[in-house]
């Protein structure tokens, strides 16, 4: 399975918790609880990605990451939306230099 697939099953999955009781769902409570409790933990799942970063220990920096972008999802599918919007988004920047980027924000 590619990451392009893992991304659209874990999406179905989000879109479906939508529609499941919070008992019997990690996804369903968070969605439950709204918006306030998964910014809540998009932020702590930061501040583990600075932390394992500082440790320099490779694989709890990947676990870690993988949280924060498993939580920005479900921060996604709170707003309607999927990770292959924010992959769109990256396509679409593909080959744009950022010092380029900058610059024609910062003209006229
Ligand atoms: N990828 C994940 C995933 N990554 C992390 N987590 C959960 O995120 C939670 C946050 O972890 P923390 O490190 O903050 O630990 P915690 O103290 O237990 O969390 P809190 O009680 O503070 O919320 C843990 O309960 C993890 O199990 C995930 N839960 C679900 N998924 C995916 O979502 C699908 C649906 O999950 P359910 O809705 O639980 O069936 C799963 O099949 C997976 O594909």
């Amino acid at each position: 399975m590619n990451a392009t697939e893992i991304f659209k099953n874990i999406g179905d999955t989000l879109e479906a918790r939508k529609e499941a009781s919070p008992s019997s769902s990690y996804v369903a409570s968070l969605l439950h609880k709204g918006e306030d409790a998964i910014l809540k933990k998009v932020a702590e799942e930061a501040a583990e990605v600075l932390m394992a970063s500082k440790d320099k220990d490779r694989l709890h920096l990947v676990r870690e990451v993988a949280d924060l972008w498993f939580h920005s999802m479900v921060l996604l599918a709170h707003h309607g939306l999927r990770a292959e919007d924010v992959v769109m988004e990256l396509k679409r920047r593909e080959g744009i230099s950022g010092i380029d980027e900058k610059a024609s924000r910062t003209q006229g």
